[in-house]
């Protein structure tokens, strides 16, 4: 078997494609809709994918407004900018880059974020709707990348309801967020969440007809551990060097010998980030939208 692409660039473009329409619209009501970043530091992975939802605000009309600082910031540094986003009537939503610098608290500053701005969906507010099951299209955002995903397997008729999904990985951005949105009503998926106290990874991963990998173990998931047919999205990525032209060589959690067991896989790259970062640019104009 060799596994159907889910291809993360072309779906990437055909959603940027049907978000030009509704910025367009947004204009012409007098309503420009602006994302916002901020950066804490120079990891070069995040100023990677700062530089790219730039450039994909650029593709699509909307105005972006970034705001860096130094790895020397302090917390109160981040508290004022986060303030001064909440201000800025260009903003109409925006991101806090994660992972911030060591000594800085994640959640404490998730929480300073004006929820009705908050472009991630990783406000309290906003991850409590989700928890609150409260749903229709513009009710509130949802984290980017388990939108994402959800919306690639929509878009290629991988089925979910009563099918059962093992998510490797408990993060903040992916995991745990996921879990929750699988099993919404309409999605109606069975999860197993896993996570590096799992007893035996191979045996849920062998169980599930939808594998999502995203830990940041290169090639952790094997092609014997799947059941053949199964669809698999490799999420997580690891810098492993730098290719001869300088670029980051970059590793997924997944064995490439995987594509010849699956039904479906997501390339890595070009599979679940480009989705994220077009999934970020819906969160924006569904906010534009209800201002
Ligand atoms: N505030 C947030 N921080 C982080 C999030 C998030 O959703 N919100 N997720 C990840 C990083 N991320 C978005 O910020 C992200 C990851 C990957 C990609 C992407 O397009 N990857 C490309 C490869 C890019 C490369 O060469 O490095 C691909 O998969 O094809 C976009 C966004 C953690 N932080």
């Amino acid at each position: 078997m060799t596994a159907v692409r889910l291809d993360g660039v072309a779906t990437a473009t055909a959603i940027k494609n049907e978000l030009t329409e509704r910025i367009a619209a947004l204009k012409s009501r007098g309503i420009t809709p602006g994302l916002g970043t901020l950066l804490v530091g120079d990891d070069p992975g995040s100023l990677s994918y700062v530089a790219g939802k730039h450039r994909d605000c650029a593709e699509v009309g909307i105005e972006s407004i970034r705001v860096d600082l130094p790895a020397t910031a302090s917390e109160q540094d981040v508290r004022d900018a986060i303030a001064a986003l909440n201000a800025d009537p260009r903003v109409t939503g925006y991101i806090v880059q994660l992972p911030l610098p060591a000594g800085i608290d994640e959640n404490a500053m998730l929480e300073l974020i004006d929820p009705a701005k908050d472009a991630d969906g990783l406000h309290p507010t906003n991850l409590g709707r989700l928890v609150l099951g409260v749903e229709g299209e513009l009710s509130s955002p949802l984290p980017c990348t388990p939108a994402g995903i959800v919306e690639l397997l929509r878009r290629y008729d991988v089925p979910t309801s009563g099918k059962h999904v093992t998510v490797i990985g408990r993060g903040l951005t992916v995991g745990r967020p996921l879990g929750l949105l699988l099993t919404r009503k309409g999605i109606d998926a069975t999860v197993t969440l896993t996570h590096s106290r799992t007893v035996d990874l191979a045996a849920e991963v062998r169980r599930a007809d939808i594998v999502v990998a995203a830990v940041g173990v290169p090639h952790l998931v094997k092609a014997d551990w799947l059941k053949p047919g199964a669809a698999v999205l490799d999420v997580g990525v690891t810098r492993v060097g730098m290719t001869e032209s300088g670029k980051a060589k970059l590793a997924g959690d997944v064995d490439p010998a995987v594509a010849e067991v699956a039904g479906h896989l997501s390339p890595n790259p070009g599979g679940v980030g480009p989705m994220t970062r077009a999934l970020l640019l819906k969160n924006v104009v569904d906010a534009a939208e209800r201002l």
